[in-house]
């Protein structure tokens, strides 16, 4: 049995990790010459590492974990302490801090000691927020006609909560604003936040995700016989009088054979290569209702340390939403004696929302990320910039905006010998690396119970 998947991003080379694993012919195409995806990360001319975006590793992510550890590198990522910290005006930092109980207890003691909650915001969020809290996946889905705000001022939780505590984490999870982003989504993370405690610790790469995850997924792959090609771009299918996919065609115009082709491209993407007779099923009109969000990263190397924290960081009034100090939080690469580092920081800021500075030069979000570091890292006043990096994603990931949720297609389409993975396919996760993992996952068990190997 040979499969071609096109896209080699967390879900395309988790489908071929399954499928090599299961005794198929992979052959894996990517039209970038760097594997990852959304959590590439590539060297500059100075040998330093530009990351996608900045990325974060949950305790919840049972299968991303799984296979990092299938394929060598369950080393290869470090958990930080377990606690929200916000990096507030002035070098002040405010923090949500689980309690050393078991949950809900961890969660509801944790929240109490919350120094920049009032009382009534503790009160109005307890009383609020209990729906979810003991909600189960019907009733997160029977919310999702609504945005976050609406559900929140229903429930009669405080403004200040939404706009300090609330819109951080919706900008964190899908780049968008509490009043755009579903209930759904949001509610559902309530209920993993204060319900597991393991589920919402979080971890960083040691180095970075493309050298602690992505290459040794590339190298496991080819290891169990798996080909993978690199500035291999999909252009187009051909079909069968009975619709099922003839061959793939690449830009090149190689044509590739294979008895199951997988997309694993962005939803973005794939809308653009559907051949047109498939337009006829309402399982491939319904990818026109996803649109991408967009977001940037932004790199700054300081000459000095701006700040000791060695975790996540989130604020709120700022350009950016969340970031952290890569040089303290992923030691193996961004350190003194790798390219630009000097021991000094290395900011990693993820840009959100970002609609508004995808026109704007690099150098003008640049001045903007900088007043907002000085607002809030007032050391850095002090220290001098050696480089900045914008990278601008203009549809990351897909936003789950109210009513959207309900056209995550599944991963069998109804043609035949096509199939499709990605982070926005059908899975009980949000666009995310575990999500990828899981449609991948999905995917390889779904078409290896159809054909077989
Ligand atoms: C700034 C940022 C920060 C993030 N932070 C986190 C985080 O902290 N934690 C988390 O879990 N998730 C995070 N995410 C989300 C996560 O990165 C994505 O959900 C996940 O990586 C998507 O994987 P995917 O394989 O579905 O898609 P992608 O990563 O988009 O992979 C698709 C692949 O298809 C390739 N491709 C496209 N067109 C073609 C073609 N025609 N032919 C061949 N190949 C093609 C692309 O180049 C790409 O490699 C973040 C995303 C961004 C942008």
């Amino acid at each position: 049995m040979k499969t071609a998947i096109f896209g080699a991003g967390v879900a395309g080379l988790s489908a071929a990790i399954e499928l090599v694993e299961r005794g198929h012919t992979v052959e894996l195409y990517e039209k970038r010459k760097v594997l990852g995806g959304k959590v590439s990360v590539w060297k500059d001319n100075d040998g330093d590492s530009i990351e996608s975006g900045l990325h974060i590793v949950f305790g919840g992510y049972a299968q991303l974990q799984n296979y990092l550890k299938r394929v060598g590198a369950a080393d290869n990522y470090s958990w930080k302490a377990h606690s929200l910290i916000y990096a507030e005006p002035d070098g002040k930092q405010s923090f949500f801090k689980k309690a050393n109980l078991p949950s809900p207890w961890a969660e509801v003691v944790g929240g109490l000691q919350t120094d920049f909650l009032t009382m009534w915001d503790k009160i109005s969020l307890l009383k609020g927020l209990y729906p979810a809290l003991a909600g189960n996946e019907a009733y997160f889905r029977s919310q999702d006609h609504m945005t976050y705000s609406e559900w929140h001022r229903k429930r009669g939780a405080s403004e200040h909560s939404l706009q300090k505590l609330w819109r951080a984490i919706a900008l964190a999870m899908n780049f968008i604003e509490p009043n755009v982003i579903s209930a759904r989504p949001m509610i559902t993370i309530f209920k993993y936040f204060g319900t597991d405690y393991e589920a919402t610790k979080f971890a960083f790469f040691k180095k970075n995700p493309g050298d602690s995850m992505i290459e040794p997924m590339r190298q496991y792959i080819q290891s169990k016989g798996g080909r993978i090609f690199v500035d291999a771009k999909l252009n187009r299918f051909e079909l069968n009088s009975d619709e099922t996919v003839k061959h793939a065609v690449l830009q090149d115009g190689q044509i590739i054979e294979a008895d199951a082709f997988i997309s694993a491209l962005p939803v973005h993407t794939v809308k653009k290569i559907i051949p047109r007779p498939w337009l006829a099923h309402k399982y491939f009109r319904n990818l026109h209702e996803f649109q991408g969000s967009p977001v940037a990263n932004c790199q700054l190397w300081f000459d000095r340390k701006i700040t000791d924290t060695d975790n996540l960081m989130f604020s709120q009034g700022t350009i950016f939403a969340t970031f952290a100090d890569v040089s303290i939080t992923c030691p193996d690469d961004f350190q003194k004696g790798n390219g630009t580092a000097n021991g000094g920081s290395v900011m990693s800021l993820v840009l959100a929302p970002a609609h508004q500075l995808m026109d704007m030069p690099n150098e003008v979000i640049t001045e903007l990320v900088m007043n907002d570091i000085h607002d809030r890292f007032p050391a850095s006043r002090q220290a001098k910039l050696l480089k900045s990096t914008i990278v601008k994603i203009p549809q990351s990931v897909y936003k789950a905006v109210p009513d959207v949720d309900k056209f995550r297609p599944d991963q069998i389409s109804p043609v035949k010998n096509f199939f499709l993975a990605g982070d926005y396919t059908d899975q009980h996760y949000l666009a995310s690396m575990e999500g990828a993992a899981l449609s991948g996952k999905l995917v390889a068990e779904k078409l290896h119970a159809k054909f077989g190997s």
